[in-house]
């Protein structure tokens, strides 16, 4: 015969709505009946009292909310973790709670006074006795969970909790009898519904929809095969029903006022242990430093976030602000995560921010082999553009052909050990690859403001007018070209045939012609364009003189394909005096090196467009080799693909009419990279007259 159930309750005697700790409690200060709520609690109470042993707890004056026992504590077996509550406006609880465990034989487990968790409110035992559930995110913290694991000596697994109309888990979630699970799966982010899937079958899972969630339907006392709750749907009954589950209504309209309803006002003080059952729980916690300008720059507020929003929490262990404008500041940051597979999401995202593994300092990467040429090792780290060094015996090794979404391959060379990024493709068996996030760090360059903005690259903030900022980026645009064609260096464009349609092919020329730029990348749509206007005075068939398509303008661009195709080359085409002018013309006439690569969408194509996309991509890549800036003029997917292929340093100005593309490249980084939503052709008119203004000779006004 198992012992009887009991439960613990705490009469509404001083219970009033007197603060607002969640979004129910919102607009219901004072607006608690006390005698429906008496009312109310007493129905409650006589409903259990018939089917299990109910226990009372006095309730103390001041606080209101004691009444929601089940938040004094988890019980399992002789052990009771005293809950340790967020909010001060319920901390005065704790001391009755921890006396009344005491008194009735609980050996009694208390957290860290600064690490919240909410008891039976915010973990929930599987019914069968597997293991426990436990919630997070808005009220219990994710470190309390090994504790939990500890003390009680069972599995736990944490569920993050995402709305915060359901601050507790069992506002949203009820383990049932027979292992079946009533939840409301939209209060849990998808990492928690996933692992819900995983541990609860289908046909045991009850998903209910918010119309009952808001009815408080999961916050339910079950005993056996009676359900009693606030309010349930037809629906909802009818479906418990075919569970043969018993749905007893019981109305608690007064306590949802404070945001609880029947389990909340009840702690099941009787479960039963299973000795086979032992502790395991996946959360993980590391602690991390960040070094730099972490205010300055947002970078300490965008690694606290982004822990957040990727299911972890986190505690900042200690932040030394520096002490002048320019100095830097120093940060050790707890970090915890439900699983491995969330620390290493977070950690992958930290170290993009230039994060370091505390631990992991003395740590060497993990390596494994590829046993599969062009396939990495499952839980390979995925670069970045940042430069990034990996530790290997011991040794910081600086990573080479550093670019963003490869793997870091690792190989024995008689200089040495040599990390470099490969795209996936270009693995080879017999090197390794770095797997996991442990050992590796990047080295983010966080500049203070001042010396940011002093920074001859660096925009204006996106706040100042679209006109005036186009107008600001052309002269700085201008400005970096002039100072890198005068010292020699590199600068690369990648450009669509928009260039052309919209007129910019001469300002294209010009700069090509002028020295500007030292190589082109494209598609087989630039070039065509380009020289059927050279050809024919027509892009996509209009005359760009006039602005009117002429008749049979739309076979243009393929007579102009026809003629490079019948000479071979479009380098043959200038050279027989086939092509007169224009981009092409420019880039051959004055040796500037150019790659088109293929697209699915190609007429044609040219003799020159590589067709094999990955010839084509390493192309690009050494073109890209070395280059300072990169102007990315009207093509998304050219402008995304080199993107893809250049790391961090690398100045890359993006401008194309929509904005998503602009974003998408300017997100990189405030100081490398700026985006101008503009017309193409106006931007490159411009920028022309604003080169020909710096390097025109200075004529002084004689006034
Ligand atoms: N005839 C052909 O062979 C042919 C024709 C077209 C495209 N293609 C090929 O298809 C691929 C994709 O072509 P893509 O890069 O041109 O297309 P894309 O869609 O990748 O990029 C075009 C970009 O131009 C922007 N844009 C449009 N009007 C603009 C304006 N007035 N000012 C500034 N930006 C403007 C758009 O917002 C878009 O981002 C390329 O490889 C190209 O060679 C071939
Ligand atoms: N287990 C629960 N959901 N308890 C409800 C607690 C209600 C209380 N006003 C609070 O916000 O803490």
């Amino acid at each position: 015969m198992s012992s009887p159930i009991r439960f613990l309750m705490c009469s509404p005697e001083h219970y009033d709505v007197d603060y607002v700790i969640n979004p129910w409690m919102e607009g219901n200060i004072h607006k608690s009946s006390q005698q429906r709520a008496v009312e109310q609690w007493q129905k409650l109470y006589h409903v259990l009292k018939d089917k299990a042993i109910v226990d009372l707890v006095p309730p103390e004056k001041g606080w209101p909310d004691m009444v929601f026992t089940a938040n004094a504590g988890l019980v399992l077996g002789e052990n009771a973790v005293l809950s340790r509550f967020l909010h001060k406006e319920r901390q005065g609880e704790e001391p009755h709670f921890k006396k009344w465990f005491e008194n009735n034989g609980f050996t009694v487990h208390e957290l860290p006074q600064d690490l919240p968790f909410e008891g039976a409110g915010d973990a929930l035992l599987d019914r069968e006795g597997r293991w426990l559930w436990a919630g997070y995110g808005f009220r219990s913290e994710l470190d309390s969970h090994p504790y939990l694991a500890k003390w009680l000596d069972i599995e736990v697994l944490s569920l993050r909790l995402i709305d915060e109309r359901f601050y507790h888990l069992d506002t949203c979630f009820c383990p049932l009898a027979n292992g079946y699970l009533l939840y409301y799966p939209g209060a849990f982010d998808s990492y928690s519904n996933r692992l819900i899937e995983m541990r609860v079958a289908p046909e045991k899972r009850i998903a209910i929809k918010e119309a009952d969630a808001i009815n408080f339907a999961c916050n339910a006392v079950n005993v056996e095969s009676i359900v009693i709750m606030n309010k349930a749907s037809d629906n909802l009954k009818a479906r418990l029903a075919e569970v043969n589950f018993q749905v007893i209504e019981t109305p608690l309209t007064e306590f949802l006022k404070a945001g609880g309803a029947a389990k909340c006002l009840t702690l099941r003080v009787t479960e039963p242990v299973r000795e086979e059952i032992h502790a395991t729980t996946q959360v993980e916690s590391r602690i991390i430093r960040m070094q730099g300008h972490l205010l300055d720059s947002g970078l300490i507020n965008r690694a606290l976030d982004l822990i957040v929003d990727n299911g972890g929490s986190f505690k900042v262990l200690n932040f030394h602000l520096g002490e002048q404008r320019q100095s830097t500041s120093d940060a050790q940051v707890s970090v915890s995560a439900p699983s491995h597979e969330v620390m290493e999401t977070i950690f992958s995202h930290l170290i993009d921010l230039g994060a370091v593994n505390l631990p992991e300092d003395e740590r060497d990467a993990k390596l494994q082999p590829v046993e599969q040429n062009g396939v990495a090792p499952d839980d390979f780290y995925v670069s970045t553009i940042y430069p990034t060094e990996v530790r290997i015996n011991g040794e910081w090794v600086k990573v080479k052909n550093q670019r963003m979404d490869g793997a870091i391959a690792v190989t024995q060379t008689p200089k040495g050990l040599v990390a470099k990024c490969k795209i996936l493709r270009d693995l080879e068996v017999g090197e390794e690859v770095v797997v996991d996030v442990q050992g590796i760090r990047t080295i983010r360059k966080t500049e203070s403001r001042e010396k940011r903005n002093a920074e001859e690259f660096s925009f204006m903030s996106a706040g100042v007018s679209s006109e005036r900022r186009v107008e600001l980026v052309v002269e700085q645009v201008a400005w970096e070209l002039r100072k890198i064609r005068d010292t020699g260096g590199k600068v690369v464009v990648t450009a669509g045939p928009v260039v052309i349609h919209t007129g910019g092919g001469e300002h294209l020329s010009h700069l090509i012609r002028e020295g500007y730029v030292q190589a082109l990348l494209g598609g087989n749509a630039i070039a065509v364009h380009d020289i059927e206007q050279s050809i024919m005075g027509t892009s996509l068939g209009v005359d760009m003189s006039r602005g009117i398509a002429v008749r049979g303008g739309h076979r243009h661009h393929l007579k102009a394909i026809n003629t490079i195709r019948a000479h071979g080359s479009i380098a043959k085409a200038v050279e027989a005096g086939v092509i007169p002018n224009g981009v092409m013309y420019e880039c051959v006439k004055n040796n500037v090196p150019f790659c088109l690569a293929g697209s699915i969408r190609d007429d044609g194509p040219l003799p020159d467009t590589q067709m094999d996309l990955i010839k084509a991509q390493t192309e690009y890549a050494e073109l890209l080799e070395g280059t300072e800036m990169i102007l990315m003029l009207s093509t998304m997917l050219h402008s995304i693909g080199v993107g893809n292929m250049t790391p961090a340093g690398v100045k890359m100005v993006c401008v194309d009419i929509n904005p998503a593309v602009v974003t998408k490249l300017s997100d990189r980084g405030s100081v490398e990279s700026v985006g101008v939503v503009t017309d193409v052709g106006l931007f490159l008119s411009l920028l022309v007259q604003q080169l020909d203004k710096l390097t025109s000779p200075y004529t002084a006004e004689v006034i």
